[in-house]
């Protein structure tokens, strides 16, 4: 995190702390600080680990129990100081997270904090030279006791029942132990940690917040697994589930490969152990990772000092092409030219080497494989991010080189992988992976399916991102196949939601560029994608995967490209948002695939109907009608307005042929004017109104403005476009990914067949079309790819079982095989009114943020209720709205529609009006469906009146109140 935001967060903490008793808000905040609330919002998350709200929550609570314990004061006081309306309301927040009521806590007389004032001053050097120096973890001395006790401060939320004093007796005899571990940064300290050696227990473990994403808690926790308690099983112990004074402790140790374990109680508050087995079982691997990290070091200055060496070398040529530039011939200075241009060259080089082994400190490989031909001794390979090579050593393979293909296709036993010279077959003897965080190994596993499995389960757990990722480590057999397909040409991919083809198509491309790196660049490749939040969300792959960002675009970009100077069109109108019959007879009309022969025959009679030749006469010079008709018809391959200067130039020749007395002749572009004045459709728009005409339905064609064509009529009049004037074809890509291939019309895919006549990446899921009035399948589609090798993906992996269950019960896709990945079961809640549901929703809003999950969707059938919704919702929560004239996607709240969230994903989503009026129809069993399966963790459907028959099959119960 930027300094400066940290500096706006201790601003908004001194705020807060100076008004703890006004109401305060995210809105008040943001208006005195002038700051945009989704700015405050996230930093603020990001920085202290819970929201605003939450804050201020705790912050009242711990100062009512101060008053509690320390004070004569009434409780009813004590709670409308606290901004509670009523003693009620104070005492059920306080139970909840004191485990007692207020009276109780206060006969006890022991006051202990939720949460103190945050501090946050620092210099966190540390933070700004990430990946650099290796951390040093040490025992902590008697000097390090206030810098750690300010630690413990901050991080005293996820510490129940903390008693200052007595924890500093227990800090001070940890130390004489040397069984306390610090990480300062400074004079701050980042991490600590208390341990007990006879016990195999940490104690306590605090991470500053601005250093959680920087992978402190894993750096503390290798120190004590593999130098002080080597071998032994760890224990911790920390709130149960559910309780609302969890800030995200549980998540953080699973996150850490900690198992749930007994249930206990400590000091009278209820808590649970998490247990971590010994991680790493193979001390060679340990040294293994050891030597790779100095040899990666060592890379790494070399390659330091090649970018520094070539940086200096660019300048002081470009200074002696300044100095002497009046001086040096023209020979000279183009050498100079060149060499500069060359240094260039090699400067962009070493500086990506440099990056990628940057990348590789982080993590250098996430598996090894040993393998050996029939009669050869096993070799090891270890498989990275990419290849690391080192004193002409490969240290570490691609992931996408040939060999690496072996971890994910087989188990130890017999295996092969192919190679540009034939098939390699042999014994696979081992297969190990790991997890390597900060260039410390978090865990290793010896692989068999079995394991494999519960490393993908640890990856599905993980909360979502705030852009897709890459899935290497965890690559599925079935996911591989298509992704190593060695298919050149197109590639359709059918796969139901959340079966990884996003990832899966990106990976491939990653795959195709390394495959075909000499004739395949990123510049080379193009995502058309449906909107701009999905193409930001899907942005990050491919640079995750050390390659160039590839170029992204959609259906209205391409659009405006062709038809900037011809003709305006009106944006793509939600098909879901509009009750207009005859539009959506249009839609039906133009999205079927009789529509395109339909097109092509109008277009294939055009020559004849819409160019009417007549004689042409210059002089004593004259050609008949016919000859001109045959001429144009001649070059068929051409746009028919194209053909004109072609004819003129035989009208020329043949002119000049005849012309023994060297008669004037006529001017070329007059001809071309006389030929011009033969065409009877007289502009692309006149031939696509007549296109309607003569079907027999000019009703089927409605300019909404003059000179501005409705959406749908905007793929259609391109392809009339092609054949009148034509379109230019991009001659730059060689590869085209097209996602969501179910939301767009065969006629659709005739124009970009025309455009990019290059192979494609087809991916999509037909269960989840959103347009109600398309009217094509995917053997329409595949009957348009003849030749293409066709895919699917059955297994879905990015919802919990019981989420799948739900959605297969409203729209029953029988190929769709859930992940057994299990979580809590959906919830589908009535509600009184509309009033009540905004309640329980702002309700669920809250409780998402005590959760600190990192996403949470509101979707909605419409973009219209998305953005009522949206106004209708107390704006403390930092909400985005995320809406067609949307460019990015945050973590945080979203509210937003079915039509949006396509390809998105959430920890938890809500449903709102998940009833009889909204959901209804068999397109309404597709949005719901579309709906539920963007949730990762859970998911909650609200409903007043009575709730959508499309959620009948559900096993799942409707909560009443
Ligand atoms: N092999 C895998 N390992 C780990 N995570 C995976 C794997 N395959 C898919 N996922 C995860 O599952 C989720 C869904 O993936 P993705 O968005 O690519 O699926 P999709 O088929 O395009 O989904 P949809 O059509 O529903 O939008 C993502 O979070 C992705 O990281």
């Amino acid at each position: 995190m930027p300094m400066k935001h940290i500096e706006h967060v201790i601003s908004v903490i001194d705020y807060l702390e100076g008004h703890l008793s006004d109401k305060t808000d995210l809105d008040a905040v943001a208006e005195a600080l002038h700051y945009s609330k989704y700015h405050l919002h996230r930093i603020f998350t990001d920085a202290v680990g819970i929201t605003i709200h939450e804050y201020i929550v705790r912050r009242r609570l711990t100062e009512a129990a101060k008053l509690l314990v320390f004070s004569d004061r009434p409780i009813l006081d004590i709670a409308l100081a606290a901004g509670y309306k009523s003693q009620q309301a104070f005492t059920d927040i306080f139970t909840a997270m004191y485990k007692q009521p207020p009276n109780r806590y206060r006969e006890a007389e022991r006051f202990y904090p939720l949460q103190l004032k945050f501090n946050l001053e620092g210099d966190y050097k540390m933070l700004e030279d990430q990946g650099g120096a290796a951390w040093d973890i040490t025992f902590a001395s008697e000097e390090d006791i206030p810098c750690w006790m300010e630690l413990v401060r901050l991080v005293v939320a996820g510490y129940p029942h903390l008693d200052e004093k007595e924890y500093m007796q227990a800090l001070k005899e940890s130390i004489r132990r040397q069984e306390a571990l610090i990480l300062k940064d400074g004079s701050t300290a980042a991490g600590i940690m208390l341990f007990s050696a006879r016990n195999g227990s940490i104690d306590f473990m605090g991470t500053h917040p601005l250093y959680r994403k920087a992978g402190v808690p894993g750096a503390l926790l290798n120190k004590v697994m593999h130098e002080l308690l080597k071998g032994r099983e760890i224990s911790i112990t920390t709130y149960r589930d559910g309780d609302r004074a969890d800030t995200g402790q549980r998540r953080e140790l699973k996150e850490l490969g900690f198992a749930e374990g007994e249930l206990l109680e400590e000091f009278g508050y209820p808590t649970q152990r998490f247990i971590l087995a010994n991680p790493v079982p193979y001390p060679d691997e340990m040294i293994h990772l050891d030597e790779m990290n100095k040899k990666l070091d060592a890379a790494l200055a070399q390659a330091d000092g090649d970018v520094s060496r070539i940086d200096r070398e660019y300048r002081d040529a470009k200074r002696y092409m300044a100095e002497y530039r009046g001086e040096l011939d023209p020979h000279e200075m183009f050498q100079n030219e060149l060499l500069l241009r060359q240094t260039d060259h090699t400067g962009a080089f070493a500086a990506g080497i440099r990056d990628r082994l940057e990348k590789l400190k982080d993590s250098p490989y996430f598996a090894r494989i040993d393998f050996g031909g029939r009669s050869e001794s096993p070799e090891t390979f270890y498989i990275g991010r990419f290849t690391f090579r080192h004193d002409n050593e490969i240290l570490v393979y691609d992931w996408r080189a040939p060999v690496s293909g072996m971890f994910y296709d087989y188990e130890p036993g017999p295996a092969g992988y192919d190679t540009p010279s034939g098939r390699i077959e042999g014994e696979l003897t081992r297969k190990r992976q790991f997890k390597i965080r900060n260039g410390t190994m978090e865990y290793a596993l010896e692989s068999s399916s079995h394991i494999q499995d519960d490393i993908l389960q640890k990856e599905l757990s993980h909360t979502s991102d705030e852009r897709m990722k890459s899935i290497i480590t965890t690559i599925q057999k079935e996911q591989n196949k298509i992704i190593r397909s060695g298919h050149a040409g197109t590639m359709v991919i059918q796969g139901v939601a959340g079966s990884g083809k996003t990832s899966v198509a990106l990976h491939r491309i990653a795959f195709l560029l390394y495959r075909f790196r000499d004739r395949l660049t990123a510049e080379n490749v193009a995502i058309l994608s449906p909107n701009k939040v999905f193409a930001d969300y899907i942005s990050g792959v491919i640079p995750e995967l050390a390659e160039e960002p590839v170029y992204e675009l959609s259906f209205a970009e391409i659009a405006e490209m062709h038809l900037e100077r011809v003709i305006h069109f009106e944006p793509e109108r939600n098909p879901s948002e509009t009750e207009d019959v005859n539009l959506a007879e249009r839609i039906l009309y133009k999205s079927a695939p009789e529509f395109v022969s339909l097109m092509d025959r109008y277009i294939a009679e055009l020559p004849y109907t819409a160019f009417a030749p007549a004689a042409y006469t210059y002089g004593r010079f004259s050609v008949s009608g016919e000859w001109i008709q045959k001429r144009f018809l001649a070059y068929k391959s051409h746009p028919l307005r194209k053909r004109l200067p072609l004819v003129a130039k035989d009208i020329f020749h043949r002119f000049e042929s005849d012309n023994l007395m060297g008669d004037d002749l006529p001017k070329l572009q007059a001809v071309v004017k006389a030929l011009t004045a033969m065409l009877t459709g007289k502009s692309p728009l006149a031939l696509y109104k007549g296109f309607y005409r003569k079907t027999g339905h000019p009703e089927l064609f409605v300019m909404p403005k003059k000179n501005t064509l409705e959406w749908t009529d905007v793929y259609p009049f391109l392809y009339l476009y092609a054949a009148y004037e034509g379109l230019t074809q991009s001659r730059i890509t060689k590869h085209l990914v097209i996602d969501e291939m179910q939301d767009y019309a065969p006629i659709q895919y005739a124009v970009l067949n025309m455009l990019f006549p290059c192979p494609k990446t087809i991916l999509g899921d037909f269960g989840q079309s959103l347009n109600p009035y398309h009217a094509y399948t995917l053997d329409d589609l595949l009957a348009l790819y003849e030749g293409a090798q066709f895919a699917e993906l059955n297994k879905s992996y990015r919802s919990t079982y019981e989420i799948m269950t739900f959605a297969k019960s409203i729209r029953n896709i029988a190929a769709l095989e859930p992940v057994a990945r299990h979580g809590e079961a959906p919830e589908v809640i009535r509600c009184r009114d509309g009033q009540d549901e905004l309640l329980r929703i702002r309700k669920a809003m809250d409780e998402y943020n005590r959760n600190v999950n990192a996403s949470l969707g509101i979707i909605l059938k419409t973009d219209k209720s998305a953005k009522a919704l949206f106004d209708a919702l107390s704006p403390e929560y930092g909400l985005q709205l995320v809406s067609p004239d949307s460019s990015r996607f945050h973590n945080g709240i979203t509210v937003t529609s079915v039509k949006m969230s396509k390809g998105l994903e959430f920890d938890e989503v809500i449903i709102p009006h998940a009833n009889r009026e909204t959901y209804f129809s068999e397109h309404d069993r597709n949005l719901l469906y579309i709906a539920c399966t963007r949730a990762m963790h859970r998911l909650t459907l609200f409903y007043t009146g009575e709730c959508s028959g499309l959620l009948s099959g559900s096993s799942c119960s409707v909560k009443e109140d």
